[in-house]
């Protein structure tokens, strides 16, 4: 099998993004169709930026499933563990209002969507051994069986050697029950070699303590994570390694159409760049650089930026 750097487990979705432009949804009129979920957009990503990602999924076998299927494939994520939902469950959809650069909400329709139904059979072990690194996210712990599906493909990672990185993607609407989402975040987080999340995301996985980003990175420093990132939108981000060292890093000025996207190319620039081995410092660049480009755009995913424009962006700012 070949190797790949990464690969993603969790929703693949479809987004409709308003295309009518500071305006509420209910007088959005028209909307354009991109493959959106979190975890799929950093397959995109970073499959843009050029390592060899593969994706584990369950889609509805239905139009929405093929074209979430067909779109990832021309754009070289691997799809042989998309699976496809005998049961008639369906792909979520989420439609985005984009009502000024600084107001932007989705509205996700996620009842009995199939990504919440992937299931430890739905893929081999050894398809996961075959990657450097294992990204899951946050979301796809929120119901069973999906929640068996990441524990167990996070505990034949790490038996494996195989990187396990989390990003803490929290969406309230699949979580049933207020308790459940620290419970299973912490165990994950616990796990993982690097966590990825927004300080509100962060406060989730903690439970509400309203601890400081000190006070979180502390904690999990005591378990498996070796680098935690935490994000603070339009202030940047920050990220700490085991060893006492934090790095700031700091978002890029755009104009902004809207906000949506930032964390999924900001997930996709940092991982490229640590897989090229560039320093933590560089990586929060290549991540914030990222960013910036996505949400000067109408999409998450077909937005994604190539090497070139990140690295023309990080220039021309420093220049
Ligand atoms: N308005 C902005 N302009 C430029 N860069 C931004 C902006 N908002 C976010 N970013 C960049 O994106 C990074 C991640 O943003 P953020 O903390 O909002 O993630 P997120 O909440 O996960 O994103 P999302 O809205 O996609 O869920 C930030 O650290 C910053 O570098
Ligand atoms: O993560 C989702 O399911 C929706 C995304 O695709 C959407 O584009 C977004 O909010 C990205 O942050």
């Amino acid at each position: 099998m070949t190797k790949l750097d990464l690969i993603t487990l969790g929703r693949a979705a479809v987004d409709f993004n308003a295309n009518e432009i500071n305006r509420p949804m209910e007088e959005t009129m028209t909307f354009t169709k991109y493959v959106g979920g979190s975890p799929a957009n950093v397959a995109i990503g970073t499959a843009k930026l050029g390592l060899n990602v593969g994706m584990i999924s369950r889609v509805s076998s239905d139009q929405h499933g093929n074209f979430v299927v067909d779109y990832m494939d021309r754009a070289g994520v691997d799809t042989k563990y998309f699976k496809r939902d005998t049961e008639g469950r369906k792909t979520g959809l989420t439609f985005t209002e984009i009502k000024s650069p600084e107001e932007c909400s989705i509205l996700m329709y996620r009842d009995n969507v199939a990504d919440l139904y992937l299931s430890v059979d739905d893929f081999d072990d050894d398809y996961i051994t075959t990657a450097d690194s294992l990204l899951v996210s946050g979301t796809a712990l929120s119901q069973s069986p999906s929640r068996e599906a990441v524990f167990h493909a996070v505990d034949v990672a790490k038996r494996h050697g195989v990187e396990v990185i989390f990003e803490l993607d929290y969406r309230p609407y699949t979580w049933k029950r207020e308790e459940e989402k620290s419970i299973y975040m912490m165990e994950i987080a616990k796990k993982a070699d690097i966590v990825l999340g927004t300080r509100d995301e962060f406060d989730v996985l903690e439970g509400d303590k309203g601890l400081s980003d000190d006070e979180s990175v502390k904690h999990l420093f005591n378990h498996s994570p070796k680098l935690i990132v935490i994000k603070h939108g339009v202030k940047g981000s920050k990220a700490f390694t085991r060893e006492g060292e934090m790095i700031e890093g700091k978002a890029y000025k755009t104009e902004v159409l809207k906000t949506f996207g930032a964390g999924d190319s900001f997930a996709s620039g940092f991982i490229y760049a640590m897989k090229k081995e560039k320093s933590i410092e560089d990586a929060l660049k290549y991540g914030s650089a990222a960013a910036s480009i996505v949400v000067s755009k109408h999409s998450s995913s077909e937005a994604m930026p190539t090497v070139s424009e990140i690295e023309e962006l990080i220039k021309t700012h420093e220049g």
